[in-house]
């Protein structure tokens, strides 16, 4: 976390106690998780231990049966209870969905818009921004990730590293508090994936909020604040990249760990 920032200022993500089912399939089983501005936060851990789930708890594509998600400093507002429980007021939902973007592993772009299109689509018609003002902001950022020469093109004319630097460009011209990464690395070649680390770094470098989950252990060392390690969803254990990475307190991480790339 950033030093003197825990104190002082509401936390654009609080999670607390977050207990999820899928019928009688307990994934999350009291998670805590808290990310200030300017914090990236990185989720790790094997396959099935809840990351995911989590985080589209988060942004509340899924319902979560206990416990409290809080966003800048608004609690979600419940009603029902256990598998029943969902949020009660749909403009909140709106407005957290909107300020925590998804970046999904296989980028979910619209195949039959061009890139630009993609990028413009939200803003315009769920903010309903001036399409004017939003193009001038789609062709800056499809600049930035470095594919500003691809915004007539349409997603399958794109490699799919190029295909997910669009969807980070989308994810961006919402302007949201922050952006949730779920495996944005997965779903590519060793070469592609790099073109999109470097989008990220440069994304944590400008101080975004972030929280990703990953299997990348070398991007999560490289640009995260704090690293939490999930098993069987909950959490084993937490900390800077180097509390994490260089002095693993659990054997289970360190199990974990030593079947991964090292970081
Ligand atoms: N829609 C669903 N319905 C039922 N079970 C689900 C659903 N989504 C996930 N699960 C189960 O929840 C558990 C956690 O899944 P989740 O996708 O959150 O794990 P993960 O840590 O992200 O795994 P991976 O690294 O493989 O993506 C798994 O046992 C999974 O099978």
């Amino acid at each position: 976390m950033k030093e003197n920032m825990s104190d002082t200022q509401t936390p654009v993500i609080e999670v607390r106690d977050l207990h999820k089912s899928y019928g009688n399939l307990e994934v999350l089983k009291g998670v805590d998780l808290v990310a200030h501005k300017g914090d990236v936060v990185s989720l790790i851990g094997s396959s099935g231990s809840g990351k995911s789930t989590l985080l589209r708890c988060v942004n509340l594509l899924e319902d979560s049966q206990q416990g409290d998600v809080i966003f800048d400093g608004e609690p979600v507002h419940w009603k029902g209870e256990g598998l029943n429980r969902h949020p009660a007021d749909k403009a909140q939902v709106i407005r957290i969905r909107t300020n925590l973007t998804m970046v999904f592993q296989q980028f979910n772009l619209w195949a039959h818009m061009s890139i630009l299109q993609n990028v413009m689509e939200a803003p315009v018609t769920v903010l309903g921004e001036d399409p004017a003002v939003v193009e001038e902001r789609a062709r800056m950022l499809l600049d930035k990730v470095g594919i500003g020469d691809k915004c007539d093109n349409y997603p399958a004319q794109l490699s799919g590293g190029q295909q997910q630097r669009a969807a980070i460009a989308r994810a961006l011209a919402m302007e949201p508090q922050a952006l949730l990464f779920d495996e944005p690395t997965s779903a590519l070649d060793p070469e592609l994936e790099q073109e999109v680390v470097k989008v990220i770094k440069d994304l944590a470098k400008e101080g975004r909020t972030m929280i990703i989950v990953t299997h990348d252990m070398r991007l999560a060392a490289d640009v995260s604040d704090h690293v939490i390690f999930l098993h069987q969803g909950r959490i084993e254990e937490q900390g800077t990249p180097d509390e994490v990475f260089k002095n693993t307190k659990t054997e289970r991480l360190q199990q974990f760990l030593s079947a991964t790339v090292p970081a």
